[in-house]
């Protein structure tokens, strides 16, 4: 599936409640993907949404833990927002232009500097102010914090959102589409850490392995201790692919499951324990229920 120069990359959305951050995700989503997340989840990472074009796809993460203080005696953010917004590609500040700068603005911006990453400032709501009011608004913003772009949009009328989803497609690499054009789906970050087992096992075994195979999230379920149980099984077409996956005494798939956990562990943002398995299935990309169970469609 992978295209020729086409950029994918995380991207995470911050900001205080009520900025809009849904209300930008619906516009840039629409109806087309459904995003639901199973539970509420304070400090987890979520997958916001996913937008595909041609020749580019942005995961937008949210990034709950940002508001959330470590501890009564200090500000700094929790250990799994900082290791998300050191890790993405770009970080979305949104905020509420009608409402201007406060505490909570301040706040976030505070735990921004601890991160090296690109931070666009959105400016959200501007159809509730007066365009004379813009220009000073964002030079308060500017004193906070050297932002690597700006730009005002109204997500609720949609305006100057696809100047934002340019903007943010600048700071993306090279790299795979992640996620279907079109499913619809309620557990999106399963397709996320399919691929990521994927590309780990294609890198490492080059050429020995071909493209066909395919890696299925069986189970996924978080244990009492918080650790996310993954249960993937990658599916092959010949004993002899299965040997060279699995490796000597099991040296590459270990090898696999490390690199593959490390990514899922920022992806999500809680540790993870990835159990995989090596399964032989002749000619499985003929089998309709298996193909619909691995999230492809027939015209895919
Ligand atoms: N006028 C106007 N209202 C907006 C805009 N964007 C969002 N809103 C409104 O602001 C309110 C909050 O929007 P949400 O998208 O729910 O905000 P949120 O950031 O996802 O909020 P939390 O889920 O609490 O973090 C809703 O009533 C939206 O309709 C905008 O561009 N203009």
């Amino acid at each position: 599936m992978a295209k020729k120069h086409f950029k994918s990359g995380f991207v995470a959305i911050v900001g205080r409640p009520n900025v809009g951050k849904s209300t930008l995700m619906n516009h840039v989503i629409g109806q087309k993907i459904a995003i639901m997340s199973d539970k509420p989840q304070t400090t987890r990472n979520k997958i916001h949404g996913v937008y595909t074009t041609e020749d580019a796809q942005i995961v937008f993460l949210d990034t709950p833990g940002i508001h959330k203080r470590q501890s009564k005696l200090g500000d700094y953010m929790n250990q799994t927002a900082f290791n998300t917004l050191g890790e993405v590609e770009a970080v979305l500040f949104l905020i509420d232009a009608a409402e201007g700068l406060g505490g909570g603005d301040r706040f976030i911006a505070e735990q921004l500097k601890q991160v090296k990453t690109p931070v666009i400032l959105v400016l959200n709501k501007i159809d509730r102010i007066e365009p004379e009011a813009l220009l000073p608004l964002i030079e308060q913003y500017r004193k906070l914090y050297d932002f690597a772009e700006i730009v005002p949009i109204s997500a609720k009328m949609g305006n100057n959102v696809n100047t934002l989803l340019d903007q943010v497609q600048k700071y993306l690499p090279e790299g795979p589409q992640y996620y279907p054009d079109d499913q619809i789906t309620d557990h999106p970050e399963q397709f996320v850490i399919a691929e990521l087992v994927r590309e780990k096992i294609l890198h490492m075994t080059r050429e020995e392995v071909p493209h066909s195979i395919a890696v299925m999230i069986e189970d996924m379920k978080v244990q009492e201790n918080g650790v996310v149980h993954i249960m993937a099984v990658i599916f092959v077409e010949r004993d002899s692919q299965k040997g060279i996956i699995i490796g000597k005494q099991g040296a590459m798939l270990k090898e696999v499951g490390k690199q593959a956990r490390q990514d899922i562990q920022n992806l999500l943002g809680s540790k993870i324990f990835l159990e995989l398995w090596v399964k032989v299935k002749k000619d499985w990309r003929n089998q309709e229920r298996v193909l619909r169970d691995l999230g492809f469609h027939r015209d895919a």
